[in-house]
C-alpha cells in the first residue's frame, strides 16, 4: 500500500498561532490544510506565508467553494495552493471551474462531499471532470450531532474510482487504523492534534499509527 498522507487541519483563527502550530507538527505531516474558518479570517496572505515558510510541503486551502469556481480558486492556486477544495453540492459547473483553475497552475482539486445527498454519483461525475481527490467529510457541526465519516468512506472506497480518497471528521489515534484499512489515502486530523496537550507528540503518534496500518 502506498504510504497514506497525513493532513494537518489548521483551524485556528489566529495567524501567528496557525504558523506556530504548523512549525510544531511539520516533521510528522505531509499536507498543511488551511481550514475554512482560518482562510476566511486570514485570507490569502496566510497562503503566501505558509508557502514561503514551507516550500516543500503540500498546501491545501479549504475554500469549500460554492460558486464562481474558477475566479475564486484561481487566486489561491496562484498564491501557492497545491490543492483547493470545492463543495460537491455546488454543482458540476462550479466544480469544473475550480478544476480549470487548478490545471492552469499544475495543481489539484478536491471535491468535498459534505452534505451531498448522492455521494457516489457526485464523486463519479467529479472524477470524470478531472478531480484528483474525493473528500469524505463529517464537518464539525455534524460531529457535534454524533455523525462520523466511516460509513461514507466505506461506500466511496468500494466504488474503485482510481483517485485519492481523503477522510475528515474527528479522526483520532483510535480510528486511524480503521480509516487506513478502509482505503483512505489522505488522513485529515484537526482537533486530535491541536487539542492535545502536546500537538507535536500527538502528530508523531498519528504518523506512527498511520505508517503501521499501511504496511
Ligand atoms: O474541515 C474541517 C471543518 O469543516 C472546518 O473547516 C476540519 O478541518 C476537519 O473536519 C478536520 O478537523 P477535525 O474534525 O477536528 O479532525
Amino acid at each position: 500500500m502506498a504510504r497514506p498522507l497525513i493532513q494537518m487541519a489548521l483551524d485556528s483563527l489566529d495567524f501567528d498561532q496557525t504558523v506556530a502550530l504548523a512549525d510544531q507538527v511539520a516533521p510528522y505531516v505531509d499536507i498543511f490544510e488551511i481550514g475554512t474558518p482560518c482562510i476566511k479570517y486570514n485570507g490569502i496572505n496566510l497562503v503566501k506565508a505558509l508557502r514561503q515558510r514551507y516550500p516543500d510541503k503540500l498546501l491545501l486551502v479549504d475554500l469549500k467553494t460554492m460558486d464562481a469556481g474558477e475566479y475564486e480558486a484561481g487566486a489561491f492556486y496562484a498564491a501557492g495552493a497545491d490543492i483547493c477544495t470545492v463543495l460537491g453540492v455546488s454543482g458540476l459547473a462550479t466544480i469544473a471551474g475550480v478544476i480549470k483553475a487548478a490545471k492552469k497552475h499544475a495543481a489539484e482539486t478536491q471535491i468535498d462531499l459534505i452534505n451531498v445527498a448522492d455521494k457516489a454519483e457526485c464523486a463519479r461525475e467529479s472524477v470524470k471532470l478531472g478531480a484528483q481527490i474525493v473528500g469524505i467529510h463529517t464537518g464539525l457541526d455534524a460531529q457535534a450531532a454524533g455523525q462520523t465519516p466511516f460509513g461514507d468512506l466505506n461506500d466511496i472506497a468500494r466504488l474503485g474510482l482510481g483517485v485519492r480518497i481523503s477522510v475528515a471528521g474527528g479522526i483520532k489515534q483510535a480510528t486511524v487504523q480503521q480509516v487506513v484499512e478502509a482505503g483512505a489515502n489522505i488522513i485529515v486530523v484537526g482537533a486530535a492534534i491541536y487539542g492535545a496537550p502536546s500537538p507535536a507528540e500527538a502528530a508523531r503518534e498519528i504518523r506512527e499509527l498511520v505508517d503501521a496500518a499501511a504496511v
